[in-house]
C-alpha cells in the first residue's frame, strides 16, 4: 500500500483522513519534528501538511518551516498544504516554496481523496520517468555500459546542443561516425542535413572541389556550378572523417572557412556565408603530426575545441558481449536465422581477442558466424576466434580439437608473416595451395578468406 503522511495536530481531522483514505497506509505526525522523523523513516510519497502547527497553531510559520525541511530532505515528495479558511496568502507562499497543491479547510473527504490520488499518480509517473531516463543510454544509439564509453557518451551529450567544434579521436571502427551522427541528432540542427565526407578516400586534387564546390568553367569538365559538401550541409552538421589526411594546402583554406564562416567555390569570386557545425574525426595522432608539421597547429586547435576519445573495443569490458548480442539479434532478423546465443568458449574468445578492427571487425565476424553456425549456438571457431595464450590451448584435452586449434593458429601466423600472400603462406606451411584453401574452409578462417 502507498504511504501517505498526514501532519496535523487535530485528532478529529486525523480520524477523518484515516477513514477517507482507507486505500492508503496513512501515517500521522502532530508537529514539525515528528513529521520529519516519519518522513525519514517511511519516505511517504505524499504528505498533507497543516500549516497551523504547534507551538504556533494560529500562524503558518511553523508549517512553512516544516514544508521547507520536508522538501530539502525529500524533494520529490508531493506536499499538499492545508490552510485555514481564507488563508490564500500562505497557501500561495507554500506553493512558491515548492508545495504540490493547497487545500482550504474544512476538509471534504471526496476532494482530498481526489487530490491525493492525483499526487500519488504523478509521483509514480515521475519516478517511472526517472528510471527510464537512467536505463536509456546517454546517446540514443550508442550501445555500451562500460565506464569508458559512458564517459565519452556523457561528454557528447553535453556538447550536442552547442556549436562547439568537436574532434573525435579513436581507432578505426570504434564508432566515430556513429558518435558524430548521434551528436547531430541530439542537436538543435537535427532537422537539417548531416553531411559526411572522408578526407582519406578522395584523391587530393578532387577534395577541394568536393568540399567547397566549383563554378561552371572553373576547370576542364566543370560543366555546371556545383555545390560542395560544406554548402550542402548548410544549417546542419558537416562530419569531416580522417581529417588527419587532409593535404596541407587545403588545411589553410579549411582554417579560413572555420574562422570566417564563409567559403569561395573553386573558380568563384564571391564569398558565401555558411552556417554549419563541424565535427572532425581521425585515428591519427594529430599532436605528433603537428610536431612534425604535417598538420597545422592553428587548425588543430580550431577543430578540437572539445576532444572526445572513443575507446577501442578491447578496453570496453563486457560491452563486447553486449554488442555481440545486439548484432546477433540484428543478423538473425536480416538472414532469417535462429541462432540463440554464444557458447562459453565463444564468449571467452571474444573477451580475449584484441579486436584491431574494433566494432566493424566484430560485426564482420558475427555476420559470417550467424550464417555459418551449425547448431543454434555460436562457437569460437564460427567467428574464427581462438583463445590466446597457453592456458587457452590447454582448455581442451581432445586431441582433434588441440590439433585444429594449433593448425588454425599456424595458418593465421603464416598468412600474416607472408603479408597475406596465399602461395607464400602455403609454402611456409609446407602444403599445396588447394590444401591450404580447404583448411581455411574447414576451420572457417573467414578473415583470411575475405583478405582482412
Ligand atoms: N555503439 C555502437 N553501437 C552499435 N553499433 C556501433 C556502435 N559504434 C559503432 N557501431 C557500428 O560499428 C561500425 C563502425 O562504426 P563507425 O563507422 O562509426 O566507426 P569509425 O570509427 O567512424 O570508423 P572509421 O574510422 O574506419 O571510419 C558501424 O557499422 C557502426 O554502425
Amino acid at each position: 500500500m502507498e504511504k501517505i503522511l498526514v501532519v496535523d495536530d487535530d485528532l478529529g481531522i486525523q480520524k477523518q483522513l484515516k477513514w477517507s483514505l482507507s486505500g492508503y497506509d496513512v501515517l500521522f505526525a502532530e508537529d514539525r519534528q515528528s513529521a520529519i522523523a516519519q518522513l525519514r523513516r517511511f519516505e511517504p510519497k505524499v504528505v498533507t501538511l497543516d500549516l497551523g502547527l504547534p507551538p504556533d497553531p494560529a500562524n503558518a510559520s511553523e508549517g512553512l518551516m516544516a514544508l521547507e525541511e520536508i522538501l530539502a530532505l525529500a524533494p520529490k515528495t508531493k506536499v499538499i498544504v492545508v490552510t485555514g479558511n481564507n488563508d490564500k496568502e500562505n497557501a500561495l507562499k507554500a506553493v512558491a516554496l515548492g508545495a504540490y497543491d493547497f487545500y482550504q479547510k474544512p476538509i471534504d473527504s471526496d476532494t482530498i481523496q481526489i487530490l491525493i490520488n492525483r499526487a500519488v499518480n504523478l509521483f509514480n509517473l515521475e519516478e517511472e520517468n526517472r528510471h527510464l531516463a537512467m536505463a536509456t543510454p546517454a546517446m540514443g544509439k550508442i550501445i555500451g555500459n562500460s565506464e569508458s564509453i559512458q564517459v565519452a557518451s556523457r561528454r557528447a551529450e553535453k556538447i550536442a546542443q552547442t556549436d562547439i567544434s568537436t574532434l573525435l579521436l579513436g581507432e578505426s571502427g570504434t564508432g566515430k561516425e556513429v558518435f558524430a551522427r548521434s551528436i547531430h541528432e541530439h542537436s538543435l540542427r537535427r532537422d537539417k542535413p548531416f553531411v559526411a565526407i572522408n578526407c582519406a578516400s578522395i584523391p587530393e586534387n578532387l577534395l577541394e572541389s568536393e568540399l567547397f564546390g566549383y563554378e561552371k568553367g572553373a576547370f576542364t569538365g566543370a560543366n555546371k556550378t556545383t555545390l560542395g559538401k560544406i554548402e550542402t550541409a548548410q544549417g546542419g552538421t558537416l562530419f569531416l572523417d580522417e581529417i588527419g589526411d587532409m593535404p596541407l594546402g587545403l588545411q589553410a583554406k579549411m582554417l579560413r572557412f572555420l574562422q570566417e564562416r564563409v567559403i569561395e567555390r573553386v573558380g568563384g569570386r564571391s564569398e558565401i556565408p555558411v552556417d554549419i557545425r563541424v565535427i572532425c574525426a581521425t585515428h591519427r595522432d594529430l599532436q605528433t603530426m603537428v610536431a612534425e608539421q604535417s598538420f597545422r597547429e592553428d587548425l588543430f586547435y580550431r577543430i578540437g575545441e572539445i576532444v572526445i576519445t572513443i575507446p577501442p573495443l578491447r578496453d570496453r569490458d563486457n560491452d563486447i558481449v553486449l554488442l555481440a548480442r545486439t548484432f546477433l539479434n540484428q543478423y538473425n532478423e536480416e538472414f532469417n536465422t535462429k541462432v540463440k546465443g554464444f557458447s562459453d568458449s565463444a564468449i571467452q574468445a571474444m573477451l580475449q581477442h584484441k579486436w584491431p578492427g574494433n566494432i566493424r571487425e566484430l560485426q564482420n565476424k558475427l555476420k559470417s558466424a550467424v550464417i555459418l553456425a551449425e547448431g543454434n549456438t555460436i562457437q569460437a571457431e564460427d567467428m574464427s576466434l581462438m583463445y590466446h595464450g597457453e592456458e587457452a590451448s590447454m582448455d581442451t584435452l581432445n586431441l582433434r580439437e588441440v590439433r585444429e586449434q594449433a593448425e588454425s593458429r599456424a595458418i593465421r601466423r603464416a598468412y600474416h608473416q607472408s603479408e597475406k600472400n596465399m602461395s607464400r603462406t602455403a609454402e611456409l606451411l609446407g602444403v599445396t595451395r588447394p590444401t591450404l584453401y580447404s583448411l581455411i574452409d574447414k576451420y572457417h578462417l573467414e578473415d583470411i578468406k575475405t583478405g582482412s
